[in-house]
């Protein structure tokens, strides 16, 4: 696959062994910057990647700022994007199976290289399980309707 990656200036210190540890998976990875750990603004590479990966120009986008939390809401604000901060090996899986993540917030400053490596390999290989996640998935994006609005909750004969 083709992976986009970016950080700010927090992420930085990962960014290099991280895109090295996709690379020496086998995908081929886009580095989207900074080229210096000079001090940046996460939502200028957030939506760099998003960008990137909602016109198809990449299949997944990894982003990393101090906490991941950030530059994952920027990238999640670019149309096609589902974009969430990932902190543990389940939650990198379960955002694949149940949401089709496609691009996931790591963070530079709170989780060690050698577990963000771990995550980025299950968000790599996990497929989106599709059945009863794929409706929802399409509601998250709107796709059914452009105007929706969220399921309407009946709160009638409630206490
Ligand atoms: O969500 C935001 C990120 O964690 C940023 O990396 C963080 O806010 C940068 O903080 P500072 O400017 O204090 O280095």
């Amino acid at each position: 696959m083709r992976i986009a990656v970016a950080s700010d200036h927090a992420g930085f210190i990962q960014k290099a062994p991280i895109i090295e540890h996709i690379r020496s998976l086998g995908h081929e990875v886009i580095d989207l910057g900074p080229a210096t750990d000079d001090r940046v603004d996460y939502p200028d590479f957030g939506d760099k990647v998003g960008r990137m990966v909602a016109r198809g120009d990449a299949d997944r986008g990894v982003v990393i700022c101090g906490t991941g939390l950030g530059i994952a809401m920027t990238a999640d604000k670019v149309p096609g994007i589902r974009a969430t901060a990932i902190q543990t090996v389940q939650f990198a899986e379960l955002c694949r199976e149940h949401n089709d993540c496609n691009v996931i917030g790591l963070s530079g400053r709170f989780v060690p290289l050698e577990l963000n490596e771990q995550i980025v390999d299950t968000f790599l290989t996990t497929e989106f399980g599709g059945g009863r996640h794929t409706g929802r998935v399409q509601k998250i994006m709107r796709e059914d309707d452009p105007s929706f609005e969220g399921v309407p909750v009946d709160f009638t004969g409630q206490e």
